[in-house]
């Protein structure tokens, strides 16, 4: 990097001086480039046990570069990664929870009792006891001892309240077992709903129903979303099957005033390109109103950098002022992150317009019925350039198989809202383009491709692959709905006769049932469906398989971003499910 220094004649100086200043400049450069740590190994501090709002004393052991992140350790050795916005020191911890104290009025001081942060330290080791449990295991969930399950009970019950009941004596016997297991965590998830209840009253957010479009009509259910890292839970209006049902009328009234869908096939590529107008403007949108989002509303990911940049661009201000001593120069810089990498993964988790999101109406709403409207478009357009009196068998499969998948979606709506998108993606160009694009412009192309390519289908063909959906769909739904049961409510009496791994953070992992077949037992159903769309295209083309191959790719990719985000997350309790559950979509095979 040295040579790019190039000394102007009037500061010439002798050959012996040269090396001086080269080393003098390197180490310059050094300073202003390296990262700055804020942490230093060894030092006590405050972390952020992952995926709740409360601080546990830790140690730092180390900082990775790469990811960004920290590697701590609890008293009795777990060891986890945080982020640099995980950690306080502890005397900036202790001011700011006795500057909050002390804001109190005496009657949210009376509820602050029961508060996460006030028993932080008291249950440090418990929390990191419970990992240590479940880490000790022997790899049969069957086997472990209420010991082990009561102590991960206890690592949200007890920062919670202080004084509340040790659970009833287990016996030996598995089912039983397994029931005290849910009831326990059914009750952490109790004081957790009503820990985040709390928070949100005392940090004033409003609980009002959403008002505008039909996402926010006060009709259908209201559904809480997960626990949030800022401790609360937002709530979503589920009415997307409402919203289905009333667009398909307007959509049907339309036509029977005279509107021609086919203008849609006619000029697909104009309405791509102005879905992706939208969807940049949208993006922009949101990642500049991301700027202004606090910590805890942003996502984990989409955010690279920061640290970085800012340490190294602070040094260059600090460098500047001494060096011009001008007050401008101090102003001048702001850390710029890698804008284009937050601005297309998305910073801001759950961006919100008063009680509009954003992301969860993108991600459910106009891609969704959008696709559905284009299938039928692309029906009309088949019998209008096929001269037919109905559209194909084949266009008739694709059309009823991909209505289902959408149907089903809007009418489950709720069980998004525990799928990785939802929880913990950010909200940018990716998802904005992904839903307002891709999924209505590119998943209707096997539709498309029928237009005018016609492929009829013989009796067994046609019927192998009806059962084929059948199987795929029900995969997808049993294995999808079991998942969002049990996170919602693990002690629901439908699935007492699964068995659980614990985990640290109070959570378990299902291990038996669908989710003990394979680890994305819903990718595999989802996959077979895929094949079940392409099928009726036949084989002559590519274009139709396009989505099958698309989607194995992002599915495979999402395997494993959620493998690490799963591993940081429950430590050893997802290794030992990786152990007893080997196979990650296709059974004996992938
Ligand atoms: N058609 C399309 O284009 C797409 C469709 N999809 C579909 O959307 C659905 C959701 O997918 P996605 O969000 O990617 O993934 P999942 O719904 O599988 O969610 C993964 C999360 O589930 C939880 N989990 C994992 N293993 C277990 C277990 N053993 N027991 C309990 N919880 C577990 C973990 O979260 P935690 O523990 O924090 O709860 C994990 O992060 C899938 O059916 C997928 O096929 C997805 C992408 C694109
Ligand atoms: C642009 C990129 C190449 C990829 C973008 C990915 C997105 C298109 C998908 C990410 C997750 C999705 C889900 C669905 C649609 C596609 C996207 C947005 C989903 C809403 C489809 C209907 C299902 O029933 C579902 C389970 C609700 C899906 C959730 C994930």
């Amino acid at each position: 990097m040295l040579h790019i220094f190039h000394f102007p004649p009037c500061l010439s100086v002798s050959s012996c001086w040269s090396p001086v200043i080269h080393y003098c400049v390197s180490l310059l450069l050094r300073w202003l480039t390296m990262p700055s740590l804020k942490y230093q190994a060894g030092d006590k501090v405050m972390g952020r046990w992952p995926g709740s709002s409360l601080y546990y004393e830790v140690k730092v052991l180390s900082y990775d570069a790469k990811s960004r992140n920290y590697t701590v350790i609890y008293k009795d050795g777990t060891e986890l990664e945080l982020k640099e916005q995980d950690i306080m020191n502890v005397t900036s911890f202790q001011q700011r929870s006795r500057s909050r104290s002390n804001s109190r009025s005496p009657g949210r001081r009376r509820s602050r009792s029961r508060s996460p942060a006030r028993t932080t330290r008291r249950s440090s080791s418990r929390t990191a006891a419970a990992a240590a449990a479940a880490a000790a295991g022997d790899g049969t969930p069957s086997s472990r001892g209420d010991k082990k399950l009561k102590q991960a009970a206890e690592i949200k019950i007890s920062p919670i309240q202080q004084q509340e009941k040790e659970p009833a004596e287990n016996n030996s016997n598995n089912k039983h077992e397994k029931k005290e297991e849910n009831n326990m965590a059914s009750k952490v998830n109790e004081k957790l709903s009503e820990a985040a209840k709390l928070t949100v009253i005392l940090s004033g957010f409003p609980q009002a129903d959403a008002k505008a479009l039909l996402y926010t009509l006060p009709v259908g259910k209201l559904s809480e979303g997960v626990l949030l890292r800022s401790g609360r839970r937002l709530t979503y209006r589920t009415n997307g099957f409402f919203a289905f049902v009333v667009s398909a009328a307007v959509v049907a009234a339309a036509v029977y005033q005279g509107a021609d869908l086919t203008y849609i096939h006619s000029h697909f590529l104009q309405l791509t390109s102005a879905s992706f107008l939208v969807s940049m403007l949208l993006s922009v949108y949101l990642y500049v109103r991301s700027r202004s989002a606090g910590p805890d509303e942003r996502a984990l990911g989409g955010n690279s950098g920061e640290t970085h940049h800012k340490s190294a661009m602070l040094r260059l201000r600090a460098l500047c002022c001494l060096l011009i001593s001008t007050a401008p120069a101090a102003i001048c810089f702001d850390s710029p992150g890698k804008v284009i990498y937050d601005f297309f993964k998305g910073r801001e988790l759950n961006p919100r317009i008063k009680e509009f999101d954003l992301k969860f109406f993108c991600e459910m709403r106009p891609g969704l019925i959008g696709w559905c409207l284009i299938n039928v478009a692309m029906a009309l357009a088949e019998m209008k350039q096929q001269k037919l009196d109905a559209p194909s068998c084949s266009m008739i499969l694709v059309n009823v198989f991909q209505l289902v998948y959408v149907v089903d979606g809007l009418w489950n709506e709720e069980a998004i809202l525990t799928t990785m998108d939802l929880m913990h993606d950010g909200f940018g160009y990716m998802l904005a383009f992904g839903d307002l694009v891709w999924v209505p412009f590119t998943y209707t192309l096997q539709a498309n491709y029928l237009v005018s390519h016609p492929n009829p289908l013989s009796l067994p063909v046609l019927t192998a692959i009806i059962v084929l959906k059948l199987v795929g769909f029900y995969i997808f739904r049993k294995s999808n709905s079991e998942k969002n049961a049990f996170r919602r409510n693990p002690s629901d009496p439908r699935l007492s006769h699964l068995k659980t791994i614990p985990t640290a953070t109070g959570k378990s992992l299902l291990v038996s049932g669908w989710w003990g077949v394979v680890r994305h037992p819903n990718y595999l159903g989802d996959l077979i469906m895929a094949l079940a769309w392409s099928l009726p295209c036949g084989f002559s083309h590519l274009l139709p398989w396009f989505y099958i191959i698309y989607f194995f790719i992002l599915l495979v990719h999402r395997v494993s971003r959620d493998m690490i985000a799963c591993r940081r997350k429950y430590g050893s309790a997802w290794d030992e499910y990786c152990r007893t559950v080997r196979y990650r979509i296709i059974p004996g095979v992938y």
